[in-house]
């Protein structure tokens, strides 16, 4: 079946163009990892960097959640920081910390270690989506970048950060360095996007989760075009989302990136989104913690998400951010289904 094909069956990929759909689509950020036992089973004993660089895990992986909740999308099992990894950059993933970076990039030194990313670098990416769109059938892959100011925030910090210090002062103290090291993590991460859409994903979705410690105007002067360059590699070929946490006060600026579907977290209700982003596909917005709520509680603030989406020109379900820990699959089956059913035609 060639992309076109399945574009015409799947409501996940007519929902992002704004076309209409047999069922509201659902899908869920970090469907795969910590939450599912398969999960656990199928990673143990092996590093989350090296899990990313196995073909065969990473279809197992990414296919678990499929299979168990029967979503609307798979996810690319991979992460922001592999094409990193893959030019060279010494980083590691510390369960329950995050990316660790050995040697942060801070200098105009730093620079040259950020070489562009080769497809022939990431051959295991090629190979796992090949094997995927063979298991996959009807159901679309997204790929996946970070852009580059979250790309940044562990390059630069070296490690997960609560105020982005380094790269804050470096934005005001050094704006040509800001500026090279996130042109440089544009092109990095837009060949990382490349390498995962030519090898058969169909929609990508660029990941700007912590662009929200940022103000409006230092967002728009110091983020946004780079992260318009990371996109610009694949721009119009597929469906394109974009995301980020505490953004409120960035809609319309991060809308100016060019995503066909802007993605939602829970603090902003999706009725006022659909008002700022006029015409625009929304996907959200449940709270990641909802989902550890009893069944009742739980499915009323479905409820409550999906008559806020009703004036939203293509709605794709899903949780604020990524799915917690802690989260008990059944709620994630319970939810999938839920909305099924009730925005069945
Ligand atoms: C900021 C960020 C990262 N990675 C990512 C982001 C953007 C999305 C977001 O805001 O959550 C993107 C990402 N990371 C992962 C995916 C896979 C696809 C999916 O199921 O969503 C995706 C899309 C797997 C992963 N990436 C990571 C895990 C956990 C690894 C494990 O099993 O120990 C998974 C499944 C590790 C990781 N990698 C990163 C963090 C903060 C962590 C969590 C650290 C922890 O809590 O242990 C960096």
């Amino acid at each position: 079946m060639t992309t076109t094909d399945t574009a015409a069956t799947s409501p996940f990929l007519a929902a992002c163009r704004g076309e209409k759909v047999s069922h509201t689509p659902v899908w869920f950020m970090r469907q795969a990892g910590r939450s599912l036992p398969e999960y656990k089973e199928a990673r143990a004993g092996t590093t989350m960097l090296d899990a990313c660089a196995n073909p065969e895990l990473v279809c197992e992986i990414t296919m678990q959640p499929v299979r168990r909740y029967g979503v609307d999308a798979a996810v690319f099992f991979s992460d922001i920081v592999v094409p990193l990894r893959a030019i060279g950059i010494d980083v590691e993933i510390v369960p329950g910390t995050g990316p660790v970076i050995a040697n942060p990039v801070r200098t105009e030194a730093d620079l040259k270690r950020l070489r562009d990313l080769e497809p022939d670098d990431v051959p295991y990416i090629t190979e796992a989506i090949g094997l995927l769109r063979r298991e996959l059938g009807e159901t679309p892959l997204i790929g996946f970048a970070g852009a580059p100011f979250t790309l940044a925030s562990y390059l630069v910090e070296g490690a997960p950060s609560r105020n982005y210090t380094h790269s804050k002062t470096m934005m005001r103290s050094q704006p040509d360095l800001w500026n090279a090291i996130a042109s440089r993590l544009a092109a990095i991460a837009g060949q990382f996007l490349r390498v995962q859409v030519d090898a058969g994903a169909q929609a990508v979705q660029l990941f700007d989760s912590w662009a929200g410690a940022l103000s409006e105007s230092d967002y728009r002067r110091l983020a946004l075009p780079h992260s318009r360059a990371t996109l610009a590699s694949v721009a119009g070929e597929v469906p394109s989302i974009h995301f980020g946490v505490g953004t409120t006060h960035l809609l319309e600026a991060m809308s100016e990136v060019g995503t066909d579907v802007m993605g939602i977290d829970w603090r902003t209700p999706l009725s006022q989104a659909a008002k700022r982003l006029p015409g625009r596909p929304l996907q959200g917005n449940l709270d990641p913690t909802a989902a550890l709520a009893d069944p009742k509680p739980m499915l009323a603030e479905v409820d409550e998400v999906l008559s806020e989406a009703a004036r939203v020109p293509g709605h794709i379900f899903n949780l604020g951010h990524g799915v917690l820990p802690e989260t008990n699959p059944d709620a994630l089956k319970r939810i999938t289904d839920h909305v099924h059913e009730k925005t069945a035609e």
